[in-house]
């Protein structure tokens, strides 16, 4: 337990004055409160003796007042404290997500992560509540308690102890069971979560099948399952209260019976007996107190697990071979593969590939679906890692770039487009060193003939896309495309969506690859007989290894593969 304990040091961690004005308010409160029976039974004596009141009762009203007062701010400044860490844990688990490496993300899924963020950080929120105040306080309180009824009466609280025993056992044995309980409901909450996100991401392919029934049930099965292990939790949690309250009554009759014949045969006090009976049912409190505390506590390491597991998951830059940032050369291809094997999870995809792609001019990928053109893409970007072989960029090989100058040199325009939920403005400047003016982002979109229509959307730049405005598929490539132009990148990685623009785009973006084609690096994973008759190199791929390279007439005239390729339309006759 000391060694779980050591969470709440980390956690409280820089704020040391914040817990230290905490932990007196707390002892004022702890220690005020348990003045209260003293003086009650300070008031029944004086009332015996027919003393003066006035002051005693002042005292007793003060000393109230001071309790609540006390525990109150106690309780804002901690859960200010709270709020700041759980701040602090959503920042780094933010960052630590965004910097993983591709496989690990895949693995753990965008709603796992981001229950982590909702459920998890609450949970380990709760820890610092209970943490540093509920569990000292209730630990003081007891322990002042069990200290005073000793000095009060001894064998009466020998009595109360051993009341209490059994109650004490059964509330060790329930809070131990608990915390694994804590765990498989957190990450049942994070599979929950994860089905439920990825079901949203493909909503449409589900409507579109009239799947929405089969795949609510499967999503129903596993909020029964999370309900199943919520209703364990509750059964166990339910003992908690009735067992401490069942000791302390049991506890209070023993007493009564054995104070009260302690009390005929003058060993004992009225006054005494009544402060005695007070503290005893003031006992309840704190072991309840306790009870939670340790069973928030139990939640908030089952949480704190969880965070661990991500913290733990290398950041991607962490492959950085290099101490100084590479020196790219001038005259050395844009990309070079040599005798490259990659895959995942140690499944080649790629197997001894080697090909050039020139500092300027226009190379173009081609093959079968799945031959690992895409791939090729991911391991010059650095989502992925060669196996064996070297892949070089300008010169250098990727490892020993610093991934984030690796990452400037290169442009990338995936299949699909992907844009942020964010405005058109934020999606044209993404990434740029230097900010881009009104007058340089509307040429780059004039380029890409997206200038008017992005002048009539209601917020013109502005416009927030992916929620009431949202572009085709043809406009987001378009768009990407203006980003690529707005990089500054000297290389350009293009995957060439499969679906068809319409031929007004299509000859225009054509000529705007071209353009950049002059004086940049343009790779462009090919799906269009057009763009392979524009391109100067085509690398055929087949099965993962390079079947053959050349120019389109080139490859027309030997390449069988080629010439399949041409002819069974897997390349588009646009
Ligand atoms: N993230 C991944 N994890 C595991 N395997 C993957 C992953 N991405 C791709 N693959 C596998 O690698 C192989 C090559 O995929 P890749 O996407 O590179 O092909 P491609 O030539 O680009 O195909 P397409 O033309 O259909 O886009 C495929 O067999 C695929 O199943």
């Amino acid at each position: 337990m000391p060694e779980r304990l050591k969470i709440l040091r980390e956690l409280t961690r820089g704020h040391g004055i914040q817990v230290a004005l905490i932990a007196i308010l707390v002892l004022v409160s702890t220690s005020s409160s348990l003045a209260v029976p003293m003086l009650v039974g300070r008031l029944v004596a004086a009332i015996q003796s027919d003393e003066a009141l006035l002051g005693l009762t002042g005292l007793l009203i003060a000393t109230g007042l001071g309790t609540a007062a006390a525990g109150a701010l106690a309780t804002y400044l901690l859960g200010r404290m709270g709020q700041q860490l759980i701040y602090r844990l959503r920042v780094r688990t933010v960052d630590h997500s965004l910097r993983l490496r591709m496989a690990d993300l895949r693995r753990q899924g965008s709603g796992n992560l981001a229950a982590r963020l909702t459920m998890d950080a609450a949970r380990l929120k709760a820890l610092i509540d209970i943490g540093p105040v509920q569990l000292p306080m209730a630990g003081v309180t007891l322990l002042g308690t069990l200290v005073i009824m000793g000095l009060l009466d001894w064998v009466l609280l020998l009595i109360t102890l051993a009341a209490f025993a059994v109650a004490a056992v059964i509330v060790v044995v329930v809070v131990r069971r608990l915390r694994s309980t804590y765990q498989s409901v957190q990450i049942e909450v994070g599979g929950f979560v994860q089905r439920f996100v990825g079901v949203i991401d493909a909503i449409t392919v589900i409507k579109a099948n009239r799947a929405e029934a089969v795949v609510g049930e499967q999503l129903a099965e596993s909020a029964a399952r999370l309900r199943d292990l919520e209703i364990k939790a509750a059964r166990m949690e339910s003992l908690l209260v009735p067992v401490i309250n069942l000791g302390q009554q049991i506890a209070l009759a023993a007493v009564v019976i054995g104070g009260g014949a302690r009390l005929l045969s003058g060993h004992l006090t009225l006054a005494t007996f009544v402060s005695f009976l007070l503290y005893l049912l003031q006992l309840a409190a704190p072991l309840l107190m306790a009870a939670s505390g340790v069973t928030g506590l139990q939640m908030g390491l089952a949480a704190r697990e969880r965070f661990d597991e991500i913290f733990a998951l290398p950041r991607e830059d962490g492959d950085d071979l290099a101490v100084a940032a590479a020196q790219p050369v001038a005259s050395a291809p844009a990309v070079k593969f040599d005798q490259v094997t990659a895959g995942y999870d140690a499944r080649p995809v790629l197997r001894d590939v080697s090909f050039d792609v020139p500092s300027r001019g226009l190379t173009a990928v081609v093959g079968l679906s799945g031959s690992g053109k895409s791939t090729a893409l991911n391991l010059i970007l650095r989502f992925l890692s060669a196996e064996q072989g070297l892949i070089s960029v300008f010169g250098e090989p990727v490892q020993n770039w610093r991934l984030d100058r690796l990452r400037s040199e290169i442009a990338y325009v995936d299949q699909a487009a992907t844009l942020l939920p964010d405005s058109i403005r934020t999606n044209l400047t993404l990434g740029s060193d230097r900010p881009a003016g009104e007058a340089e982002l509307r040429a780059a979109l004039n380029r890409v003939g997206l200038l008017d229509e992005i002048g009539h959307l209601p917020d013109g730049l502005d416009t927030v896309l992916g929620g009431e405005f949202d572009l085709s598929g043809g406009q987001r490539q378009r768009l990407a495309l203006a980003r690529a132009l707005l990089s500054g990148s000297r290389l350009i990685l293009l995957d060439e969506p499969t679906s068809h623009l319409d031929g007004v785009n299509e000859h225009r973006l054509r000529e705007v690859v071209d353009e950049l084609a002059t004086d940049h690096a343009v790779l462009v994973v090919a799906h269009r007989l057009s763009t392979v008759r524009q391109a100067d190199h085509v690398i055929v791929l087949d099965d993962g290894r390079v079947a053959d390279q050349g120019s389109h007439h080139d490859l027309l005239n030997r390449c069988e593969r080629y010439t399949e390729l041409v002819d069974a339309q897997a390349l588009a006759h646009v």
